[in-house]
């Protein structure tokens, strides 16, 4: 539906434990279900290379793989340290690059964190200078909990954009508490050249 509405990147699945997240246990058949479909580019998540591997074999032509600023996080979503899902996702990329796979980067919790409140500018923009040198070609920086505004997405964007060249960079805002789109308009101010994403509030 959303590929045949003419978007042309329609992110379809994750290859990620079924213990973790059940709901996505049918990976391999929703790629079966898209694999002739012409017209849009679907990426899938990968948070490790047994994912990336399971991905490439179901026919994914390109990941994403998702780290986070805060260790908090990284513990609850991905069960390991920044560090090593770095450590992780540099194997992801070194395989990709042997396959001409693209890889984008996520960052999750770039301002704030369920687990430890807000989250350094500095830690965002050393996590996406890790992401950019082992080579995503893209790095969205995502407000998972959407408790950004203009007054810390700002900051946290002048920090990255020290560390990584602008045309890598986009944003993903959820717009949890109705900041999505004064957070995009205010990351449009710091550059025109970010991709946007809105999350539309959770019902
Ligand atoms: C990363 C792990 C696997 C670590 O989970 P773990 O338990 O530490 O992994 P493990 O290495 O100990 O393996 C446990 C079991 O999972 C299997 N396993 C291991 N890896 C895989 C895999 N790739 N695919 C399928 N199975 C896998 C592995 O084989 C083993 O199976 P067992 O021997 O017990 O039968 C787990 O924490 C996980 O899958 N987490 C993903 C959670 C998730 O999908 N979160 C949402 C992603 S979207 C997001 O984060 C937000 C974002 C980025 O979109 C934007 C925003 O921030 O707003």
């Amino acid at each position: 539906m959303l590929a045949s509405s003419g978007l042309p990147v329609v992110e379809a699945t994750s290859f990620v434990s079924p213990k973790w997240v059940p709901q996505l246990a049918d990976a391999e058949d929703v790629m079966e279900a898209i694999r002739d479909f012409k017209g849009a580019r679907f990426p899938v998540l990968t948070p490790n290379l047994k994912g990336f591997e399971a991905a490439i074999a179901a026919g994914a032509k390109e990941v994403a793989v998702f780290a986070s600023a805060s260790e908090g996080f990284s513990k609850s979503n991905i069960n390991c340290s920044i560090e090593d899902s770095l450590v992780r996702y540099h194997e992801v990329a070194l395989s990709a690059s042997k396959l001409s796979i693209p890889v984008r980067g996520y960052i999750s919790c770039v301002v704030g964190c369920p687990v430890e409140g807000m989250v350094s500018p500095s830690k965002v923009a050393y996590v996406a200078k890790k992401l950019c040198d082992m080579g995503c070609h893209e790095i969205s920086l995502g407000d998972t909990i959407g408790v950004g505004t203009p007054g810390t997405v700002i900051p946290m964007l002048e920090a990255v954009i020290d560390v990584v060249p602008i045309e890598k960079l986009a944003v993903h805002f959820h717009d949890t508490y109705g900041q999505a789109l004064s957070n995009i308009l205010a990351s449009l101010q710091v550059t025109p050249l970010l991709s946007p994403l809105l999350m539309l509030k959770a019902k």
